[in-house]
């Protein structure tokens, strides 16, 4: 039994508190008393530099890590596509939350839809606005670049780094088309503007969507703690495609995505690794049982490599 309140470490974004919030909240139905300890992560201090050029992975989760191995902390939440796919010496998981929307969303600054985005980048739109001959869309997520680059050759794409609130401010106020964001970011603090679309054909990062607690390595007290909270088919599906992340790079900050889905009719798992200008793409697309789940987003990784996939990831490699 857990007797003092369990110190859960957040990020201080308004995102990071929701998270760690619905955690403390958890937890407490489960009859376990908490608290919010606040840590600044560098990830939140750069504001500037596009996440792939930090150079290191964990920029958001290293200083969780660093106040969990130094016991200022028990249990740290993050959201899960922001965790290195290999967790810290001394670190596991504790608990995968419930996945919330794992879409990608455009958030456009005017009446466009993406039907008129589609045409204008085709050129179908007339139109007497310079400004609509070549689109202009804000993300500093290579993944998500690589993937618009892939449907919309010619698009200008903007660096837009800072937390969503920062990020939505910067849209409205520039003079870009419109930008990318995670729905369950917006989502999650009730900020989604009514102008926005699901990007329906947009594959998500590996865990978007979904919350992921870590404890120290045989702190027994808190994993079992959490255990009772943890959502089993967001864990299966999220292992999946963090194996298919591994088996194709290791790393965050990657223009690979990965969808899999637990239904009763089995896990159906989409995933691809685009070169970072748009220009090539390998993707898979695969229906495993659930008894192959341990195996599932490594086998399709390989696919992947095996048809073409290795040219982009050496490719990818040698650019950084
Ligand atoms: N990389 C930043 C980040 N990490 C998690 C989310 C949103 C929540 C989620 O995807 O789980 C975001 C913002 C975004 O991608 O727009």
């Amino acid at each position: 039994m857990q007797n003092n309140p369990i110190r859960i470490g957040t990020r201080e974004s308004q995102l990071a508190v929701w998270q760690a919030d619905l955690v403390k909240k958890l937890l407490e139905d489960n009859g376990h008393a908490a608290e919010l300890v606040f840590i600044k992560s560098e990830g939140d201090i750069d504001l500037v530099t596009p996440l792939y050029a930090m150079g290191v992975q964990g920029v958001f989760t290293r200083a969780l890590d660093a106040a969990l191995l130094n016991n200022r902390i028990d249990i740290a939440v993050h959201s899960m596509k922001d965790v290195p796919v290999q967790l810290p010496q001394g670190i596991v998981q504790a608990a995968v939350l419930e996945r919330a929307s794992y879409k990608d969303i455009l958030v456009y600054r005017e009446q466009f839809t993406e039907d008129s985005i589609t045409q204008i980048n085709h050129g179908l739109l007339s139109t007497d606005n310079q400004q609509l001959s070549s689109l202009l869309i804000g993300t500093s997520s290579i993944r998500r670049k690589a993937q618009w680059l892939n449907r919309y050759p010619g698009t200008v794409i903007e660096n837009l780094r800072g937390n969503i609130n920062t990020r939505l401010k910067k849209v409205a106020e520039s003079q870009w088309h419109g930008a990318i964001f995670a729905a369950a970011g917006l989502e999650r603090i009730n900020v989604r503007p009514e102008n926005s679309i699901d990007l329906d054909w947009m594959l998500p990062a590996p865990a978007q969507g979904a919350i992921m607690a870590v404890a120290r390595d045989g702190d027994y007290n808190i994993l079992e703690a959490f255990a009772p909270i943890n959502h089993n088919d967001t864990a299966i599906a999220v292992k999946i495609e963090r194996d298919f992340l591994s088996a194709l790079m290791g790393g965050c900050s990657t223009p690979i995505s990965a969808l899999a889905e637990v239904t009763p009719q089995g896990i159906l798992f989409k995933g691809n690794i685009i070169s970072p200008d748009g220009s090539q793409k390998v993707a898979v697309e695969r229906t495993f049982s659930k008894a192959e789940a341990d195996n599932a987003g490594t086998l399709a990784g390989h696919d992947v490599l095996e048809q073409g996939g290795r040219e982009i990831v050496t490719a990818f490699k040698n650019a950084k």
